[in-house]
């Protein structure tokens, strides 16, 4: 499986990012993942497995080797991509990791990819304004937060800078704040049912 390097790539691509805790992994994240790939016309969509949501600090969550593993063996690793970069640049906090993607890859250009129940939470997180001021953002359908995410303070705040769905092909383009939300299947798949049932994701 080939690293992503942390120093010295001149990658001049579209790259998705969907962050998560992927404990475990699902068929929520890899239908999200190949959606925004084509939907987006990304050329890589990164799996990048956090090493500590700031949010989630509570006793179930299984070791980062575990996570990065159950991802590393559902991806392509050529299209889709698992990484464990954060845990290599020491960034925890999103805003902390994009500022560095960006200097790192300084010829990518980047698309941060979430669920619904991702926006809804948002205001929650360190310095999100100045996220959406730094990356353009696209939103995936997940039930049942679709409403209360289109409608929160994040979506609020950020309205005028909503692009029609249409917009979605040359989002990685567009000079952020700029998001989409992106009309597909839902699929109500959650970690926390999984290891609540004691099943693995896939
Ligand atoms: N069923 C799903 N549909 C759409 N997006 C999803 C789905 N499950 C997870 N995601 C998205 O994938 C990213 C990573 O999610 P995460 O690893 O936290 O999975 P999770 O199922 O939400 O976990 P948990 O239940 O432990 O909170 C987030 O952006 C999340 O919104
Ligand atoms: O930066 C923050 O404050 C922050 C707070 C909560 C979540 N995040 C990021 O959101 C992504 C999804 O996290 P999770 O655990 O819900 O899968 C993942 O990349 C996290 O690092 C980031």
């Amino acid at each position: 499986m080939i690293s992503i390097p942390t120093w010295g790539d001149q990658r001049n691509i579209k790259v998705g990012l969907l962050g998560g805790s992927f404990n475990p992994v699902h068929s929520g994240h890899l239908q999200l993942a190949r959606r925004a790939f084509t939907i987006l016309q990304l050329d890589q969509v990164w799996l990048m497995v956090s090493p500590g949501n700031p949010l989630k600090t509570g006793k179930e969550m299984a070791s980062f080797s575990e996570r990065f593993q159950g991802v590393q063996k559902c991806v392509d690793g050529r299209h889709i991509i698992a990484t464990d970069i954060e845990s290599r640049l020491y960034t925890r906090y999103s805003y902390d990791t994009l500022k560095k993607l960006y200097q790192r890859f300084p010829n990518c250009k980047f698309v941060w990819l979430m669920g619904a129940d991702g926006l809804s939470q948002m205001v929650f997180w360190s310095r999100w304004q100045k996220i959406l001021r730094l990356v353009p953002i696209a939103i995936f359908p997940r039930p049942p937060y679709i409403y209360k995410a289109l409608n929160g303070k994040a979506a609020q705040w950020a309205r005028s800078y909503r692009l029609p769905s249409q917009k979605a092909s040359v989002l990685a383009s567009y000079k952020p704040p700029a998001w989409v939300f992106v009309p597909s299947p839902e699929n109500k798949i959650s970690a926390t049912a999984l290891r609540a049932q004691g099943r693995s994701g896939l």
